[in-house]
């Protein structure tokens, strides 16, 4: 359910300007033809979508498998354009925009991918890979003083900067793809799936990465995730999707106590199945005591 508060209104009730709004974004897709003579069916897969968020806080997104939470994340990165809707960050449009703007929009908001061992270049160091996106995007920088200072906030040291991408474990190949986003030193960082393929003991790690460097830079987080528990360890605010909309955007701990959607129930229950010793908190009362 939307909430009937409309987004101005809550800004203003909040008392804090929006970082990144976006409104009344939708897209639609061509499915595949299922016989050669008609036209394949066209499915919506964002459908309505208003969300704000504010400076530095954390937001988990979640839903089902093809809820739509990607598509969502990459128009918000601006890499997906959709159909109709508009985004801005401090209020100017995300696009269009000039070239100097999407290059100051691309350093403030950075991308956390799901798989490191497909987005990190096999080919490149951990110095050059964490350096790359200062180069790309021009950041008036020193890359090795800035490279080694991300890498260090993830608590990678100098001996992990000639390394190549086969030489690190899963888990510390999540914290290059972390390093390489925050080396920007971005306002928000948008991170699909963050924990996805990564072990128990290593996910715990994963979290207390990205939660400490939220506390300490004030960097906001929107993470996509399937996994209720994982959200209600690092964010007070959750929003679920179903069917290419929000149907739900609550404070986490509100969510699991009066979940009203279908969806949110079925994700609370889940929850209960995951093997838990990775995470502190991941039962009603517990989520209840992080409010
Ligand atoms: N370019 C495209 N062409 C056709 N269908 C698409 C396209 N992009 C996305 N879809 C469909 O849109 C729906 C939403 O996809 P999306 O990847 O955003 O969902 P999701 O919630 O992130 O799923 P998952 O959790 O499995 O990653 C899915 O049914 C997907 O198959």
């Amino acid at each position: 359910m939307q909430s009937p508060i409309p987004f101005s209104r809550q800004e203003a009730l909040v008392g804090r300007e929006a970082f990144i709004s976006a409104r009344g974004l939708n897209k639609s897709v061509t499915l595949p033809r299922e016989v050669f003579w008609r036209a394949g069916e066209r499915k919506r897969i964002m459908s309505d979508i208003d969300l704000t968020l504010y400076p530095g806080e954390r937001v988990g997104l979640v839903g089902l498998s093809g809820s739509g939470k990607t598509t969502l994340l990459r128009s918000l990165l601006a890499i997906e354009a959709p159909d109709t809707g508009s985004i801005t960050c401090q209020r100017q449009a995300v696009r269009p925009a000039s070239i100097a703007r999407l290059r100051w929009y691309r350093q403030a908001v950075q991308y956390i991918p799901q798989d490191p061992a497909s987005s990190l270049d096999p080919r490149m160091s951990v110095r050059a890979l964490v350096a790359e996106p200062l180069i790309r995007l021009q950041v008036k920088c020193n890359p090795e003083e800035r490279t080694r200072e991300a890498l260090e906030q993830v608590g990678l040291d100098a001996p992990f900067l000639d390394r190549k991408p086969h030489e690190l474990s899963g888990g510390q190949a999540q914290r290059v793809a972390i390093a390489r986003a925050i080396a920007t030193r971005p306002r928000f960082l948008l991170a699909d799936e963050p924990l996805s393929g990564l072990d128990l003991p290593v996910r715990a790690q994963v979290i207390n990465v990205l939660k400490r460097l939220s506390d300490e830079n004030g960097t906001g987080l929107l993470m996509v995730s399937h996994d209720l528990s994982v959200v209600a360890n690092l964010c007070k605010r959750t929003l679920v999707m179903d069917d290419g909309k929000i149907v739900e955007d609550r404070p986490t701990a509100e969510l699991w106590r009066t979940p009203r959607h279908p969806i949110t129930l079925d994700l609370i229950e889940a929850v209960s199945q995951l093997p838990t010793c990775a995470y502190p908190h991941c039962n009603a009362a517990d989520v209840e005591a992080l409010l």
